[in-house]
């Protein structure tokens, strides 16, 4: 039955595909796992962290300066990716005690192993960030300590988990150490890119995915002292195949924690692998959002966790302005959308939808517009998610129309518009706040800015957005898109 459903949605979206001129989906990755661009890593491989390129030591050798060397590196990174003109920017952020990326503190001062400082300057960062200036003094103590962390989307968790990972792992110990659990296989691909950028410089130390379409021999045994994956091939190495040996393991890292607990399935098969563990594990719990009931069992779940936790109002990002659209049905609703693009200049946009058919409707009606559109939705393979994933974070597409399969994790720094076409509800009609704060934080990434615009086309629609303005306790203002000075206004 499941391989049917499967076939069904792969053949809903070809046909999508076919009436979207525009819409992109790449074949299957390589059969040896090797994707075309350089930092790319696909399912099927075992790859290396170590890709340092000749050269590159010799552009940081001819400094001497630390500091400055960081602040270049950054700056690069930042210049390439159009996000700002000079350093400034993200040194005041970084600087302002009310800003989640502040800090005082340097990466030196966290006795970093000299090869994943190297990794972190080579990313372009220059100081930790707020979380990451908390928790990773927590993370690196002997003996290690347990934690559950609460930041803001797109302040750094991922960075934070992966270095604490890569400064436990004994690189001479040709086994895996390290266990990092993701609940998509899209966003376990993209931790792994973070492992792979960071540990660039720590060449001996190697990483493995535990995800479809990776298939390894009955018996292997496993060198690589990272794995990252998604719960249920997680789970299979571990039980099924003992490609793991769970005793062996050192830091267990549940990523977008709150919905691997809220989920049944994922909070099953996490349970499974955290019970075989040894209890002198570290275990590392992560999220931007945690809803009360989740918290509470995901104290119970960890022992004597140190505990980072954001109060309600610190939740939402004040870098995100958020705005809501009255319309009367989907039609004025993808007016207001033209209006919007009418008017300022977007450099990626992504749009999210209650449902696959409102979300092929509305790319197909872009498409037409002549705008670049990448569509995604959870019932596409896994394989293909990705692939669409990836040429959208390489600007090929400029607006990506998708479900709440996105909603969570994904970072493509130069998305500057979030739209929720159809407000977040859960199963039963309510508002879903995590959902709302994970889609909105897919933008102002790391101290961007970035706009969230929500569509209100119903009293329901109105009721929910209330809620949710209620919930966070932040206001989001009235936009009216028929006058187009003001929508250039917002976003100048
Ligand atoms: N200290 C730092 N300095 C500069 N950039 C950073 C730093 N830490 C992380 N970043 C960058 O900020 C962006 C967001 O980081 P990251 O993906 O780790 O955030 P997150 O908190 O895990 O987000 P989410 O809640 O959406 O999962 C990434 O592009 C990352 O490279």
């Amino acid at each position: 039955m499941a391989t049917d459903s499967w076939a069904l949605a792969v053949d809903e979206q070809e046909a999508a595909a076919e009436s979207i001129g525009s819409l992109h989906i790449k074949d299957k990755p390589e059969e040896n796992g090797t994707a075309s661009t350089e930092t790319t890593t696909t399912a099927a491989s075992s790859s290396t962290c170590s890709k340092a390129e000749a050269g590159e030591g010799d552009k940081t050798g001819e400094e001497d300066d630390k500091d400055d060397k960081a602040a270049q590196s950054l700056l690069n990174k930042l210049i390439r990716s159009n996000l700002v003109n000079t350093t400034n920017q993200v040194e005041v952020l970084q600087r302002d005690p009310n800003s989640p990326l502040y800090s005082v503190k340097s990466f030196e001062e966290l006795r970093l192993k000299p090869q994943l400082l190297q990794g972190v300057y080579a990313m372009g960062f220059n100081r930790p960030s707020k979380i990451q200036e908390n928790a990773l003094p927590m993370m690196l103590a002997e003996p290690p300590q347990n934690l559950i962390a609460q930041s803001q989307s797109g302040t750094g968790k991922t960075a934070a988990f992966v270095l604490a990972m890569l400064s436990h792992v004994d690189p001479n110990n040709k086994f895996p150490q390290c266990l990092c659990v993701s609940p998509t296989y899209e966003l376990a691909l993209q931790t792994g890119k973070v492992i792979e950028q960071m540990g660039k410089y720590y060449s001996e130390v190697k990483l493995v995915y535990a995800i479809r379409g990776n298939k390894l021999q009955r018996g292997t045994q496993l060198q690589e002292q990272i794995v990252i994956g998604t719960p249920g091939t997680m789970l299979d190495w571990c039980l099924k195949f003992k490609f793991i040996d769970p005793k062996k393991i050192k830091v267990f890292v549940l990523d977008e924690a709150d919905v691997m607990i809220a989920t049944q399935g994922h909070q099953d098969q996490s349970l499974r692998i955290q019970r075989m563990l040894n209890k002198q594990c570290q275990m590392l719990l992560f999220s931007a959002t945690f809803e009360e009931t989740v918290w509470n069992f995901a104290q119970r779940m960890v022992p004597d966790p140190n505990i980072i936790k954001l109060k309600r109002e610190e939740e939402t990002l004040d870098t995100i302005k958020q705005y809501y659209v009255l319309c009367n049905s989907k039609e004025e609703k993808f007016m207001a959308l033209c209006n919007i693009y009418g008017a300022i200049t977007i450099a990626q946009a992504m749009i999210f939808c209650h449902t696959r058919k409102t979300a092929g409707w509305l790319a197909g009606e872009l498409s037409r517009e002549g705008h670049q559109v990448a569509l995604l939705s959870g019932e596409m393979q896994v394989e293909q998610r990705a692939c669409v994933i990836d040429r959208f974070r390489d600007g090929k597409e400029k607006v990506l129309v998708t479900t709440n399969v996105c909603a969570r994790g994904i970072d493509v720094e130069q998305v500057s518009v979030v739209i929720n076409f159809d407000l977040p509800v859960d199963r039963d009609g309510n508002p879903d706040n995590e959902t709302y704060l994970h889609r909105i934080g897919r933008t102002g990434r790391f101290g961007k800015r970035g706009l969230a615009i929500n569509m209100v086309d119903s009293k329901f629609s109105m009721n929910v957005l209330n809620k949710i303005q209620d919930h966070f306790n932040k206001k989001i203002e009235k936009l009216d898109t028929d006058d187009l000075d003001e929508i250039e206004k917002i976003a100048s």
